[in-house]
């Protein structure tokens, strides 16, 4: 039901507009819009602009930035105000809530009726418009008929303040830059007098600076809140660590019951992709993006707003100002591309201040691939910009940030926050992030996943298309997605996504090798040992293609290696007497002989388990193992104290690994060997690596105290123990 406007006499007893007091301004927001409060800096910026002072004002994603120009608007007897909005849809969402409420609104824009522009321009024109609020483009703002109009508007008094939505957009330094925001620096000489209202919700103190400086605003009052959004929760999944993270999505989903959710995808295919396959799987979703035809899109948009449809699966222009306050789960399934992205995306979820879930899928691939579009994106902005160099600086940082979100082991929270230089207490996030609330389980995937990258890196076996990138990349298409410079050949919709056929490739490729998660590999890896492996057909790890073969080459470099680890031993241990070459064969055979044939990773990680072990292996150990064929090894007098026993990593979870340390694994070329010895701390002491059967039948034995009280299969229970503390 429509409410009609409050009279002011009522708000404010009836005197003039200037002296609307605190309790004037709270009757308004109650009678218009039902709150019964203002929240954080709202009063302070309303109060701002209502006596004339510019203001900027930032405030993290649906912080009620709205409120601080709709409630001027309501607070004048007369005159209207302006309201620079990036996208129609946005400008569509409100101007339709705003009407609902009875609150006269308008927007202007091209995809507009002319009948209803004529309309807009009449009441413009008349003197005493009925409008409160308008909103604009920035492109329309720039034209000079319009401009001609509102300064028509501001000499008869009747503009009480221009509000800039999304005003970290004329920053080129901002993850979202818009040529036309540019423009909007000739406001204040067009419009001399009227206070600017510039809000945000992503300025970093760079882009503030900007923002500043190009919109003139004089002596601002400058509100800033907080960037905490204490009630999203922030988890990261490793999807090169996961089975198939299509499924676990799909597992995420469906265990959250019917909630409102967005997942946000790189590309306009994999939307549809993951759609169809959410909806195979009971999930009531539906794809949005550039490529579906406008009533189609429309009508995904209404069905999720209406709640027909609880998961939307989108490109990033989805969500700028889609006010659905009850949105439970942001998925990134792929990375972002900033910091500020992310924080924008994922804020999206839970607007009620409710308890809501940001879930970001991380894939190696995905991280290259997105590298490679951003210094693409780089390449072609230089075209147009001086300082490319600084440019493709700030985009790789800011990708780096968004990296280091997901590779470090420290608290999420702390880390969005200190991108935007808030400093924070570690308390602050009170277990509300998956590094927070299992760190150690969260190490572990890391340590994982390190050493994925330096069997990937060293042996090429990545997934991704960097190989073949150059001759299938083309440079127009992947721009789209990443810059809305391109403002000439857009639509004002900006809704814009990244290439599409290279993604269908993609998304083929990503699929192809399943990945084995622990307790697949521990059933091939018992296999292996039982001596199972020649023929069995239904084996998926055993059948590989050839392409994943331990080849002669790799073999040579593994000698080299625990050769090298071997020379480090013998130092620690006194100069010990060993055959190192003879030695270093010995181990190798061992690795190759119990896994060489299941393919390069398992055997490459069982190479690397026996370098860690070296690295801290005592006499005894030696002895023991390598002692059939280094007979010098009993000469030797064993060393006066031992090394104290520390927790197995396989069993306990391994030693944290600082995201420093990951990077630089992950670069070096030069020596795996290294990078590996270098991850495990090198003062960790580890105990002897225990036989596979060893760590299978601790495993089983556990399993099976487990497996007693869940009443499930061994294997089930293995990976519904794993599952189940990432969901907890
Ligand atoms: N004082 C208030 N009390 C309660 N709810 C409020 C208040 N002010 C605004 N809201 C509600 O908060 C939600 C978010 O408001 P709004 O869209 O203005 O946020 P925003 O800061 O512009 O977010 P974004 O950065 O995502 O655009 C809206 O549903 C709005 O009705
Ligand atoms: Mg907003």
């Amino acid at each position: 039901m429509k409410k009609s406007a409050l009279p002011l006499q009522n708000a404010c007893g009836g005197s003039k507009n200037q002296s609307l007091g605190k309790e004037a301004l709270v009757k308004l927001l109650r009678w218009h819009f039902g709150h019964p409060e203002f929240r954080g800096k709202q009063l302070d910026a309303i109060e701002a602009v209502l006596s004339g002072r510019d203001c900027f004002c930032l405030m993290p994603t649906g912080g009620g930035k709205s409120m601080c120009y709709q409630i001027p608007a309501l607070a004048k007897k007369t005159g209207i105000v302006l309201v620079v909005c990036p996208l129609i849809a946005l400008m569509e969402n409100q101007v339709m809530a705003l009407k609902e409420k009875g609150i006269a609104a308008e927007y202007l824009s091209s995809t507009q009726a002319t009948q209803t522009k004529n309309k807009i321009h009449e009441d413009l024109d008349s003197g005493k418009p009925s409008l409160r609020l308008l909103y604009v483009t920035p492109e329309l703002i720039a034209t000079p008929g319009f401009m001609t109009k509102l300064r028509k508007i501001h000499t008869r008094g009747l503009l009480n303040l221009v509000a800039i939505d999304e005003a970290h957009c004329i920053s080129s330094w901002g993850h979202d830059f818009r040529p036309s925001y540019r423009k909007l620096s000739t406001l204040r000489s067009h419009l001399p007098g009227v206070p600017i209202l510039a809000l945000t919700a992503t300025a970093v103190p760079k882009v503030q600076k900007e923002v500043i400086e190009s919109l003139c605003l004089q002596h601002p009052l400058i509100l800033k809140s907080s960037f905490n959004r204490p009630n999203i929760h922030y988890e990261v999944r490793y999807k090169d660590l996961l089975d198939d993270f299509y499924a676990d999505l799909s597992d995420v989903l469906k265990s959250s019951g019917d909630v409102c959710a967005i997942v946000y995808c790189l590309e306009r295919t994999m939307c549809d992709d993951l759609s169809a396959h959410l909806s195979k799987n009971g999930i009531s979703c539906a794809a949005y993006h550039a490529g579906l035809n406008d009533k189609l899109r429309s009508s995904v948009l209404d069905n999720w707003i209406s709640s027909k449809i609880q998961v939307v699966v989108a490109t990033v222009a989805f969500g700028m100002g889609i006010d659905r306050k009850d949105v439970r789960i942001v998925c990134h399934f792929n990375i972002p591309k900033s910091m500020e992205a992310f924080y924008q995306e994922s804020g999206r979820a839970g607007r009620d201040q409710l308890l809501s879930r940001s879930l970001l899928y991380y894939g190696i691939d995905d991280c290259k691939r997105m590298k490679f579009i951003l210094s693409n994106a780089d390449n072609k902005k230089s075209k147009a910009s001086n300082s490319q160099e600084e440019l493709s600086k700030k985009t790789l940082t800011d990708f780096q940030q968004m990296v280091e979100y997901c590779e470090g082991s420290g608290c999420r929270r702390r880390k969005i926050l200190e991108t935007f230089g808030e400093k924070v207490p570690a308390s602050l996030c009170g277990k509300t992030c998956d590094a927070c609330k299992h760190p150690n389980l969260v190490a572990k995937y890391l340590e994982e996943l390190a050493n994925t990258c330096i069997v990937r890196q060293k042996f090429g076996s990545s997934r991704i298309f960097m190989s073949s990138s150059s001759d299938t990349i083309n440079e127009d298409r992947t721009s789209e997605f990443w810059n809305r410079d391109d403002e000439e050949s857009c639509s004002e919709d900006d809704i814009s996504d990244s290439d599409d056929g290279l993604a269908v490739k993609n998304l083929a490729r990503s699929k192809l090798p399943k990945k084995l998660g622990i307790s697949g590999k521990i059933e091939c890896l018992q296999r292996l040992e039982e001596r199972y492996y020649p023929d069995k057909s239904s084996d998926k790890q055993i059948n590989k293609p050839e392409k994943n073969a331990t080849s002669d080459t790799l073999r040579e470099a593994s000698k080299q290696r625990l050769q090298n680890a071997l020379k480090q031993a013998q130092q620690r241990l006194g100069n010990l007497k060993i055959e190192v070459e003879k030695s270093a064969s010995f181990l190798e055979n061992e690795c190759y002989n119990k896994y060489g044939k299941t393919g390069k990773s398992f055997y490459y990680s069982q190479v690397a388990s026996t370098v860690r072990w070296l690295s801290s292996a005592d006499y005894t150990g030696l002895t023991n193992r390598l002692g059939t064929i280094n007979s010098s090894l009993s000469d030797n007098a064993p060393p006066e104290t031992e090394p104290p026993a520390a927790p197995s990593p396989l069993v306990e979870g391994p030693t944290e690994i600082t995201s420093s340390d990951f990077h630089d694994s992950v670069r070096s070329e030069t020596s795996v060997a290294v990078s590996l010895t270098e991850i495990a701390s090198p003062s960790t002491r580890l105990p002897p690596i225990p036989s596979f059967s060893q760590f299978i039948n601790t495993k089983k034995t556990k399993d099976n105290r487990s497996s007693a009280s869940e009443k499930k299969s061994p294997n089930g229970v293995q990976k519904n123990l794993e599952k189940r503390m990432r969901l907890q």
